[in-house]
């Protein structure tokens, strides 16, 4: 049932989800037939466009993103959370991927849409996240039963501090492909390069920075003008994508690409990402997850980077172009396969705005 209100508006927030922004919906806000969904979602975000000029989103990938929760009838899990990445300039909706930034604002939403009773001084909610099965646990203050997205943490790549939001991750292997390491092996080599393929909730490719000739701590905006360097790990990630059984990814936002460098700012590993094809600014939460995953496994590209990290460590400072992304990772590399015990960030969110946002004129 669509709740739309008689001139077309349909409910609408707008949260900071960790270093992405989003749109989020109550499922039964939506037309439940996905074409209509993705057409609506569209208009609303202004895509195609370059600017995204005639809607919400902010014209780069990590803006131009949606959030759809409903109450979850399944067991072990409070709400369901579907993903939707919009394109800017391409008319795409593609629930092919997961987003652990979204992630840190559902748990708020769904409270304050009342799908989920706060607790006090905290609430923890249960997400399926639809796009890959696994249910996620997020941890955040609600004092008195009431959402606070004030507070003392700062996190790289958003300005100022906020509310720390606790994300638990358990069940991510093959998110998308169905295995951690979707091509059999844990190095493989394409088009010339070596790379580690894996999917610890996000399918990437790893590969060292040196294999395109980097050091691994450029800027964003370096990567983003070397446009011989973007088309090269493209035409790497199209090839690696067929390998991994994701087919033709030609137009995909998966799999991602994750170059990986010494530590250059006193972290454990420097990476430089590519969503697909443009840069990130900082790093995806479950992209990281699984990049670090990756050189975790002894024989994968990057493994000898892991060298000096605490043997049976779990926290993992991972460098991005903005800052350090420090992440949680308890992988059993001994095990065979592989054996992923449980992964966690600490993320913040932040409610932007709340009202009717218009597909139509
Ligand atoms: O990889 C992307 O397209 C960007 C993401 C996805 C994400 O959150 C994740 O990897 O969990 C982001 O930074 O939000």
């Amino acid at each position: 049932m669509t709740e739309a209100t008689a001139d077309g508006g349909v409910p609408c927030m707008l949260l900071r989800g960790g270093t992405s922004k989003g749109a989020y919906f109550l499922a039964g806000d939506l037309p439940s037939d996905p074409a209509e969904r993705d057409d609506l979602l569209l208009r609303v975000m202004g895509t195609p466009d370059p600017r995204q000029i005639d809607g919400l989103g902010g014209a780069t990938s990590l803006t131009s993103k949606v959030a759809v929760v409903s109450r979850s009838t399944r067991p072990g899990a409070d709400v369901d959370y579907l993903f939707l990445q919009v394109g800017v300039d391409e008319a795409v909706v593609s629930d092919r991927q997961n987003c652990g930034n979204l992630l840190a604002g559902v748990g708020q939403f769904a409270v304050e849409r009342g799908l989920v009773p706060a607790g006090d001084p905290e609430t923890v909610v249960r997400v399926r996240m639809v796009n890959s099965g696994s249910v996620a646990r997020t941890r955040f203050p609600t004092p008195g039963g009431a959402v606070r997205y004030a507070g003392g943490t700062a996190i790289a790549g958003v300005p100022g501090t906020a509310a720390p939001v606790v994300l638990e991750f358990a069940d991510t292997v093959g998110s998308a492909t169905g295995r951690l390491l979707p091509t059999g092996s844990v190095r493989d080599v394409v088009d010339g390069i070596p790379v580690t393929c894996v999917d610890n909730g996000m399918p990437v490719v790893v590969a060292a920075a040196a294999s395109f000739g980097l050091s691994g701590h450029e800027s964003h905006d370096a990567l983003a003008a070397d446009r011989r360097l973007l088309e090269r790990v493209d035409r790497l990630r199209i090839r690696a994508g067929a390998l991994m059984g994701l087919g033709d990814v030609t137009s995909s936002s998966v799999p991602k690409t994750t170059l990986v460098a010494e530590p250059g700012d006193g972290g454990m590993l420097a990476t430089r990402t590519f969503i697909p094809v443009n840069p990130h600014t900082a790093i995806g939460v479950l992209g990281a997850i699984s990049a670090v995953t990756a050189v975790r496994l002894p024989g994968a590209v990057g493994h000898d980077l892991t060298a000096s990290w605490p043997a049976g460590g779990t926290r993992v400072d991972v460098e991005h172009p903005t800052g350090h992304l420090v992440i949680e990772v308890d992988v059993d590399p001994a095990a065979e396969p592989p054996a992923v015990r449980r992964s966690g960030v600490v993320r913040t969110a932040r409610k932007l705005f709340d009202g009717t946002a218009f597909p139509r004129g």
